[in-house]
């Protein structure tokens, strides 16, 4: 049996109001997760760290009822994992020692990747036990361009420039380099299946500073290839695909064959997705984070949008990115209240 009404969703049962959770539900908004996070410096050893770990995952769901809770952990665990240096330095994000020739590819292994992340695995194994059964876990990864863009540039990037020069001149190179990367994110993601979560979302965060056949060829199919290898080995595991910043290349990435669902950013209408994208597959998506942290009828006005657009369809309520630190818990809390109060028939 399934954990509820946000697996039965992606399944494609639909419900009369949408089952909602939140990217970054788990956070500095939340005063019991500063006070966790305050008593471990380093935010990787924090990730490594089970209790811990355990602990943030489900303090959204204690607090506001999600239909599904998100294993606290970060994307950048894997280029660590494969040998690179990664930190996170404070106010700063993060920050890597950067690839800056082929060479240093080679050098890169996912032999200790299971070793590694076990902390990880554990982390979800406890929580999928403590957690409700009607509420899904899921895993995650970074998708491999957004994760060989923050490996080559070092840090975030407005425009990730020295990785797009990269793979534009040198594509053979890059393309190793995703190779190794889908290699190692299945991995990853099937770990976490066999530790217990339910479905697992893929994050490619920066796949919007592609043109479109460069999209197609470093973001889109480097996913359908992870999510074909997951599901031979986990044959129903269901993926979400969240390539952000696209705009109607989102149309590439209705793909069924790979994913259950394909969360949407901001960006995308919420009217053009009902009728180009959601008649293929499910969405997520897609309230803009800052209404959140505007609360009041701003907030509901802008929730009853997207619902009259997409929660007559396949649809999970999330938000278009992750919360931002500003947000006031009490929005996240209306937010919920309101998603679950919705009538389909309103306008
Ligand atoms: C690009 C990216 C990263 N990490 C992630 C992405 C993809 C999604 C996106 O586009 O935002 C994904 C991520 N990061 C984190 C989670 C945990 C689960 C959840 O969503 O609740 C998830 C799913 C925790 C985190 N990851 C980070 C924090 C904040 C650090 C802290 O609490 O000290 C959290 C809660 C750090 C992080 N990690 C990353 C950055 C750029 C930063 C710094 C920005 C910031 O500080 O908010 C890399």
């Amino acid at each position: 049996m399934s954990h509820g009404k946000f697996l039965a969703t992606l399944a494609g049962t639909r419900f009369p109001t949408p089952p909602i959770w939140l990217m970054r539900q788990a956070g500095r908004y939340l005063p019991e997760y500063r006070a966790v996070r305050a008593t471990t410096r380093s935010f990787l050893d924090f990730c490594y760290t089970p209790d811990k770990a355990v602990e943030v995952t489900l303090q959204p769901i204690r607090r506001f009822g999600l239909d599904a809770a998100i294993i606290f952990s970060d994307i950048l665990v894997v280029p660590h994992a494969l040998g690179q240096k990664v930190w996170f330095e404070e106010g700063e994000g993060p920050k890597l020692e950067a690839l800056t020739d082929p060479v240093q590819f080679g050098q890169l292994s996912r032999a200790r990747l299971a070793d590694h992340l076990a902390p990880v695995y554990q982390a979800i194994t406890a929580t999928r036990a403590a957690l409700p059964r009607e509420t899904a876990l899921l895993g995650f990864a970074g998708a491999p361009f957004t994760l060989a863009c923050y490996m080559i540039e070092g840090a975030g990037s407005r425009d990730f420039a020295k990785v797009k020069l990269w793979a534009y001149r040198h594509p053979d190179s890059f393309g190793l380099l995703i190779d190794l990367l889908v290699e190692a994110i299945v991995d990853h993601l099937a770990y976490q299946v066999e530790a217990g979560a339910d479905a697992v979302q893929l994050f490619d965060s920066w796949a919007g500073v592609l043109p479109e056949e460069q999209l197609f060829s470093w973001s889109l199919e480097p996913m359908i290839r992870i999510a074909h290898a997951l599901h031979a080995r986990h044959p129903k595991v269901p993926i979400i695909a969240f390539p952000r910043a696209v705009g109607p290349a989102a149309l590439m990435y209705r793909r069924p064959d790979a994913f259950a669902a394909l969360s949407i950013d901001t960006g995308i209408g919420a009217h053009w997705a009902m009728q180009e994208l959601q008649p293929h597959i499910c969405l997520q998506g897609n309230l803009d984070p800052l209404m959140l942290v505007a609360g009041g009828p701003a907030l509901e006005r802008e929730a009853h949008r997207i619902l009259n657009k997409l929660g007559h369809g396949s649809f999970v309520f999330n938000l278009g990115h992750g919360v931002v630190p500003q947000t006031p818990p009490e929005h996240v809390a209306q937010l919920v209240d309101i998603v679950r109060h919705w009538k389909p028939s309103s306008s």
